[in-house]
């Protein structure tokens, strides 16, 4: 007799030994049963050569969610549930903002399924204990079986790859969340708020230089890929932005062009609502890892000139400054805000982005936009030929025209439009407009600003 055959009729054996204990367990003495069920392994022990692993749903003294459990029952749904015949569906609700909740689907209780990781064959079943005294709770957990000679390869890699995976998987269906701080509460808490972070912003929609546009997204992706590989490299796991050039330019578009890209969190600090240093300090620890803090209008939320402003300045640029000012500056000091920020990437692992906007950078504070502290400082620019035809290819899908195109190209270089402005033009105004209207309505408009700018100067 074979050791396989071996095996299974003493599986049958067992198997049948659970059928009694199962059937008329209720009847026999709770010692008994005990008694049965300790010897029942002990007899399993010895010619088993399969190891298993117990996950549970719950742990800790408190008797919380694991979240091992959690990230093995992602992974399992995303990796095997097709081969699962029972399932069941959790519907997930992200948040009462969100309409459409979406479906999980994990393993029914007591389904199997099999995997296989570099060929060695494992399995996986949903299962439940019984409770066995009226106090104790009945409890969900997973069993991993798999043959004790691959023990090492299994405890280490493998468990290891289904929690990262598992993890991916989370964060890549994960609703993406905006938050916006509240002033104190009567406990002098700040405290976050959150909605759904619904932007489609991204970078391919988005009108900028190409070459520009790709070094950002190379940061990003060597930002993602985390600490091991930037102390291989020898440089800080830390990524901050200033984006800054006038309204209407893209840097607010850029900020949700990275949030989706990056699958982060967006937080946005509004700094006059933040009473002093302190209520700064809790606002920031209390961000969440992959996330990115944005405090946008940096020059308008914050003393942070120490020059006053020009008399003769442009009057457009006076009119923004009216529009964003705010009449109640907060205590927040510049220096505190560096510390922390400083203080977040070094205590925090380095995973959230920070990205301060303006529409002046000259006006910014040396010490806040020093190289080494921001990384990159981007100009977002009038619209340029090149953003041009991301955005006609956006909002008309014209890719080129052989004579509106360079009439657009000449004017682009000759007067100031910004992306937003030149989207707008590109709009249809009514149903029968063509691309060609749209077009024309742009270079109508190119004229105008053009002629208004040369009576200017
Ligand atoms: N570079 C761009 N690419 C694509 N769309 C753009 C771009 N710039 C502006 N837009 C369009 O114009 C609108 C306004 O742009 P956005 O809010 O990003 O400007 P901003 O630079 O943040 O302005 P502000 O300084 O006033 O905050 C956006 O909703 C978007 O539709
Ligand atoms: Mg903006």
């Amino acid at each position: 007799m074979g050791i396989v055959e071996i095996w299974s009729n003493l599986w049958s054996f067992m198997a049948s030994i659970m059928f009694v204990y199962v059937m008329y367990g209720q009847f026999l003495p709770y010692n008994l049963l005990e008694y049965i069920e300790k010897y029942t392994r002990k007899l399993t022990n010895i010619v088993n050569p399969y190891v298993e692993i117990n996950f549970f749903e719950k742990s800790g003294d408190s008797f919380e969610h694991d979240e091992t459990y959690e990230l093995i029952q992602t992974y399992l749904s995303a990796n095997s549930s097709q081969n699962a015949k029972r399932l069941t569906a959790k519907i997930v609700k992200e948040s009462k903002h969100h309409e459409t909740p979406r479906v999980l689907l994990t393993l029914g209780d007591y389904e199997e399924i099999i995997e296989n990781f570099k060929g060695i064959k494992v399995w996986w079943l949903a299962n439940r204990t019984h409770p066995k005294t009226p106090n104790s709770y009945e409890q969900r957990f997973l069993t991993l079986t798999f043959h004790k000679n691959h023990r090492d390869l299994i405890t280490t890699s493998y468990i290891q790859h289904v929690l990262e995976q598992g993890k991916a998987i989370t964060m890549k269906n994960r609703q993406l969340k905006l938050y916006t701080n509240k002033p104190s509460d009567y406990m002098g808490k700040p405290k976050w708020s959150h909605t759904t972070f619904q932007h489609p912003a991204c970078f391919e929609t988005l009108a900028m230089e190409p070459c520009k546009k790709e070094e950002i997204i190379n940061d990003l992706i060597m930002f993602s890929k985390g600490k091991e590989y930037y102390n291989r490299i020898g440089k800080a796991w830390k990524l901050g932005y200033l984006l800054f050039g006038p309204p209407g330019t893209g840097k607010s578009t850029m900020i949700s062009a990275i949030a989706n890209f990056m699958n982060y969190d967006v937080y946005d600090l509004e700094l006059t609502s933040v009473l002093d240093n302190n209520e700064l300090k809790k606002l920031l620890i209390d961000t969440s890892s992959k996330s990115i803090i944005v405090i946008e209008d940096i020059d308008c939320s914050l003393d942070l000139t120490s020059q006053r402003k020009n008399e003769e300045e442009d009057e457009e640029e006076e009119e923004v400054v009216k529009k964003k000012s705010y009449n109640n500056k907060s205590d927040v000091t510049l220096s505190s805000l560096l510390n922390f920020i400083d203080g977040i990437w070094s205590a925090c692992g380095g995973e959230r982005i920070i990205i301060f906007t303006t529409n002046f950078v000259d006006k910014l504070d040396p010490a806040l936009i020093r190289r080494g502290r921001m990384d990159k400082h981007i100009e977002m620019s009038y619209c340029g030929y090149q953003a041009f035809k991301i955005l006609a290819k956006n909002y008309l899908d014209v890719e080129s025209h052989d004579e509106l195109f360079p009439i657009i190209e000449k004017l682009l270089g000759e007067t100031n439009m910004t992306p937003a402005d030149v989207a707008e033009n590109l709009i249809p105004k009514s149903i029968n407009d063509d691309f060609q209207t749209c077009l024309n309505n742009l270079i109508q408009s190119l004229h105008t600003s053009k002629q208004k700018a040369e009576e200017k100067a």
